[in-house]
């Protein structure tokens, strides 16, 4: 299994390794003693699965705020998705900043997102599940998020506004500059 840092050092993209015989293959998706090694000691307390039927579905971008805020490790179960992580840690050198990344169930890549980012997805196929731990429990009163096409935050989504699948709920989510500081 590797794990290596991205652009913002603490997103990790981790690459199982797959041992492939006459059946098919096996991979480890995570080990604590092998996250531990790289640093990361998050408690995954909750597993998360969501089916997204057509490409272009865009959830996000969210995050539960203290103190129920969660660390995620992301990836597909099925078809592939532009994973978008950005930086809300006010103390940070990347605050605002975004980092994108392509999962795919083929690949069976994740990525490992710390606490105090917005975490959002853009399916780029059909039919796809997208599969995540958590660090904390759900908890509705701590729900937040920011607007996926916020145009201060320059993400290149693979899918214009008018034809993004996007819940109400995330149709609603304020702009990065509306935010008051939530992580330090
Ligand atoms: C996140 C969550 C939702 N729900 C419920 C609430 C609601 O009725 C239904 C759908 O919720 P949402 O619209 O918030 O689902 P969704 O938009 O898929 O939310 C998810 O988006 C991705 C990008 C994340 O990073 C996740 O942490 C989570 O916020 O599921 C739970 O029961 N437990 C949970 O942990």
């Amino acid at each position: 299994m590797d794990i290596v840092s991205l652009d913002i050092p603490d997103v990790r993209l981790v690459r199982p390794r797959r041992h492939g015989d006459t059946r098919g293959w096996f991979m480890e998706t995570w080990r604590r003693d092998r996250f531990a090694a790289q640093g990361i000691t998050d408690d995954f307390v909750q597993d998360n699965r969501s089916f997204s039927a057509r490409r272009g579905t865009v959830r996000g971008l969210h995050f539960q705020r203290p103190p129920h805020a969660q660390a995620k490790l992301v990836g597909a179960l099925t078809g592939s998705l532009l994973d978008v992580v950005v930086d809300l840690r006010r103390s940070s050198p990347h605050y605002g900043r975004h980092l994108t990344v392509e999962l795919s169930a083929d690949e069976g890549t994740m990525l490992y997102v710390p606490v105090g980012f917005a975490h959002g997805f853009c399916t780029l196929s059909d039919a796809t599940t997208v599969f995540y731990k958590v660090s904390d429990t759900y908890a509705p009163e701590c729900d937040g998020g920011i607007s996926w096409n916020d145009p201060a935050l320059g993400i290149a989504w693979p899918v214009g506004v008018a034809e993004a699948v996007v819940s109400d709920k995330d149709r609603a989510l304020p702009l990065l500059a509306e935010l008051p500081p939530i992580f330090v």
